[in-house]
């Protein structure tokens, strides 16, 4: 392991610990070698940074999580309002633990079993050790009694681990990504350990009751434990496991965005002036579709280019006057499925424009790399048709920041019914992204969508998002761990105790 740039970092020995930690696999910020062997820090991919950054310094609290290279140990950093404890990763550990275990076996089984899972026992003997190393790192960052929540599928061993060691803790955990139908999670070989895992947890979170009720439901079956009945709300109404003397409670808390100061952002007059920009860059179209994904399989960017290549063929849609602009930004790069569909997506958009476009004009614009926050802010504005249509997806806060970046009431959002954010985002065009001709109907529809009909539905989508922020999804989830322990009140669910099945 090399260390770096020795000046930011300090010795964890001499921090002082904090009253709330936030464990994630990823810090905020991955730190990138650059040709010439310096490194510099730049913010991590993905929803579950932009949604628990701002809370996190807020609260001038502490992160743990890995810097995102192989073989660098970044230390312990210390900024005004955060602190961040780096957990060094090798290169091995990263392709058992990150791109095996995580990225080939839990995140295809989670999403349906889109991709089939690969179950190996070397990556799941080294996903034991590194959850080990995160729940170490865990209870050095924390104070006697400190809250500590602990994020996502890669990290699901750690609170009982955590609890071990510091059984002085108040733990919880949120799952950002679906949690599969019983079925589909008896498929893996280790379920009982990963059940027991999360059970260490005080509260256990989800987006929807769905997840929750699975996961209630395997408790009970797998581990034996009392559980109690009747159904999960949303933010209400927990279900309680209990596993001894411990009640854990289980939960729905669909996550959100910073959606006042998006749609402040959006409003400046920078952003629409480059809105414009874009617009005119574009080639002054009638309509502007825009994807905005990780580039994951799972995002369905394959449905919305079949969709949109069938409208072409079927003269539905005119490519003179009609772009789709597809910003992809690269993910997961050396794990063969996502190797196999960026392949398959760029085949799609040379497809499109060989048959469509004209010299200086193509249908189809794919950058393959992340944009910058404000012109991403700018895009969205310009956007006349927001395609969001994963096959699965945990929430999808995409088509939150679009809502959020629409104070013109201007655009339609395409939305497929297989993300989280389709439970609040009722009005949208709601599409399944298995039905082509649905996805083909809904796209058109929403390109030929009346203004004043749009208007209105946007009112509407704009009232949900700006009223249900990531500060009242922090709020809610922490609410509710903190009446949580011996100490919490009786038990805030529905039905009575007994084991479920
Ligand atoms: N090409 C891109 N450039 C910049 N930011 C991006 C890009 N694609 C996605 N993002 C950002 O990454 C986050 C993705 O979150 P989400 O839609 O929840 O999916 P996931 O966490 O699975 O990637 C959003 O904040 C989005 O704005
Ligand atoms: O860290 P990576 O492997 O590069 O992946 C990025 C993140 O992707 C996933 O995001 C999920 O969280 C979002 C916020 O809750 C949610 O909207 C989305 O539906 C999920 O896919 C993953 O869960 C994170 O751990 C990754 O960091």
């Amino acid at each position: 392991m090399t260390a770096v740039d020795a000046d930011a970092t300090e010795d964890s020995e001499s921090i002082t610990p904090s009253d709330f930690v936030v464990v994630a696999n990823r810090l905020p910020v991955d730190l990138e070698r650059l040709p010439d062997g310096t490194t510099r820090w730049k913010r991590s991919p993905g929803g579950l940074v932009t949604a628990l950054e701002p809370i996190l310094r807020s609260n001038h609290g502490a992160w743990v999580g890995w810097a995102g290279v192989a073989d660098v140990d970044a230390g312990v950093i210390v900024e005004d309002d955060l602190t961040l404890y780096s957990v060094p990763l090798s290169t091995e550990e990263i392709a058992d633990y990150y791109e095996g275990f995580s990225n080939a076996t839990l995140w295809p089984l989670y999403h349906d079993v889109i991709v089939r899972p690969e179950y190996r026992r070397e990556w799941w003997n080294v996903y034991v050790e590194v959850n080990r190393r995160f729940a170490e790192e865990a209870a050095k960052a924390a104070a006697p009694n400190a809250t500590v929540w602990i994020q996502d599928y890669q990290l699901q061993l750690v609170p009982k681990m955590l609890r071990m060691l510091r059984p002085d803790l108040t733990i919880g955990f949120f799952l950002h990504i679906p949690f599969p139908p019983v079925e589909l999670f008896m498929q893996m070989p280790w379920r009982t350990e990963i059940v027991e895992g999360l059970l260490g947890a005080d509260l256990i979170g989800f987006h929807l009751p769905g997840g929750a009720q699975n996961f209630l439901y395997l408790a009970g079956r797998l581990a034996g434990h009392q559980t109690s009945r009747g159904n999960i709300g949303v933010r209400s109404k927990l279900g309680v496991v209990q596993v001894g003397f411990r009640s854990v409670r289980v939960g729905a808390f669909p996550i959100s965005i910073a959606s006042g100061e998006l749609d402040e952002q959006s409003r400046s007059k920078s952003i629409r002036d480059r809105a414009k920009a874009i617009r005119k860059e574009l080639g002054n179209p009638d309509k502007i579709l825009l994807g905005v994904d990780r580039l994951d399989y799972t995002k369905g960017i394959d449905v919305r280019l079949d969709a949109l290549n069938e409208l072409l063929v079927d003269g539905r849609v005119d490519p003179s006057r009609t772009v789709m602009v597809q910003l992809a930004t690269p993910s997961r790069e050396r794990v063969e499925s996502y190797v196999h569909m960026r392949g398959e997506i760029e085949r799609m958009v040379s497809r499109i424009n060989g048959e469509y476009a004209e010299v200086g004009r193509p249908v189809v614009h794919y950058i393959h790399r992340p944009v910058p926050r404000e012109e991403l802010i700018a895009f969205f504005v310009a956007a006349d048709v927001m395609l969001v249509t994963p096959l699965r997806d945990g929430m999808n806060l995409v088509a939150k920041e679009y809502v959020a970046c629409r104070s013109d009431l201007g655009g339609s959002l395409v939305l497929s019914e297989f993300t989280g954010a389709a439970a609040e985002l009722r009005q949208a065009f709601l599409c399944n992204p298995h039905d082509l001709e649905d996805v083909k109907d809904k796209m058109q529809a929403a390109i030929e969508q009346p203004r004043e009909t749009g208007r209105k539905t946007m009112r509407a989508l704009r009232r949900q998002v700006l009223t249900h922020d990531v500060d009242r999804w922090a709020r809610a989830f922490l609410d509710a761990l903190s009446h949580t322990g011996a100490a919490g009140p009786a038990l805030i669910t529905e039905g009575e105790s007994g084991t479920a099945g």
